[in-house]
């Protein structure tokens, strides 16, 4: 398979602080990969890496071939969603994405932003002001507005913190959906039961990956939560 991201070699500090050592992780395209790991475990330094928030301070982070150290190229092709919204709750829905449709340069993204709508089950809210939609829907408009672009490859940080079941499991279905289509997908979790079995689970721990698998192989949630803390249980 194809490799969308490759980390090489990655030393990462901040300041004093030593959090990714050497650090190495391959994601293939249209890969679903789960990032779990305890609190610290260094999951988010790897998400803003990928994202090119952060350069290595040595080693190499590639996204579609291209060295995030010496080339934007390769970030045109990543969607991010964040823990924190994004959204801007004075606008309506559809102003929020053709917003960011501007930002990313795309001159007729009507029938786009419609496909999305649908698929994120937010139409006939197209005019709803951000602020009036429930959490669900926020966090659903949220990655509606991250795949606008047709990013190759999506980052997600706990996108599913605080919902309820329903929109919990819709989120989790479309996202395993448009992995099935070839997107590269990078899920931060710490909710086994978003996982399905097929899906590749890294386990960080102290700035290393202490297991990877898919998650049927790693024992699914019986399993991994023996060995995986989240935020219930601190001990790896
Ligand atoms: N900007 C920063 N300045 C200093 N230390 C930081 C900074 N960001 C993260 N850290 C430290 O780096 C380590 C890894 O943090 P990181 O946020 O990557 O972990 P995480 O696995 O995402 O944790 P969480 O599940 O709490 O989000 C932690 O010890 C954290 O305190």
């Amino acid at each position: 398979m194809t490799d969308a991201v490759t980390l090489d070699g990655v030393d990462l500090s901040y300041g004093s602080r030593a959090v990714l050592s050497k650090f190495s992780l391959k994601l293939g395209v249209g890969s679903f990969s789960a990032l779990l790991g305890p609190n610290g475990a260094g999951k988010s330094t790897v998400f803003n890496l990928i994202a090119g928030l952060l350069l290595p301070d040595n080693g190499d982070v590639r996204v579609m071939g291209n060295s995030t150290k010496t080339s934007r190229a390769g970030l045109r092709h990543v969607g991010m969603v964040f823990q924190q919204s994004a959204l801007d709750l004075e606008l309506s829905v559809v102003q929020n994405l053709r917003y960011f449709a501007g930002l990313h340069g795309m001159k007729k993204p009507g029938a786009e932003i419609e496909r999305l709508l649908s698929q994120f089950g937010l139409e006939g809210r197209e005019n709803s002001s951000v602020r009036d939609l429930n959490g669900g829907h926020r966090r659903r408009l949220e990655i509606a507005r991250a795949l606008l672009p047709s990013p190759e490859i999506l980052l997600l940080d706990e996108p599913t913190t605080g919902l309820d079941p329903a929109s919990k499991q819709a989120i989790v279905d479309a996202v395993h959906a448009m992995s099935a289509q070839g997107v590269t997908v990078l899920w931060i979790t710490h909710l086994l039961d978003e996982l399905w079995p097929d899906d590749d689970v890294i386990v960080m721990q102290s700035g290393n990956v202490v297991s990877h698998g898919s998650f049927a192989d790693l024992g699914g949630a019986t399993g991994l939560s023996r060995h995986y803390a989240g935020h219930e249980r601190p001990q790896l």
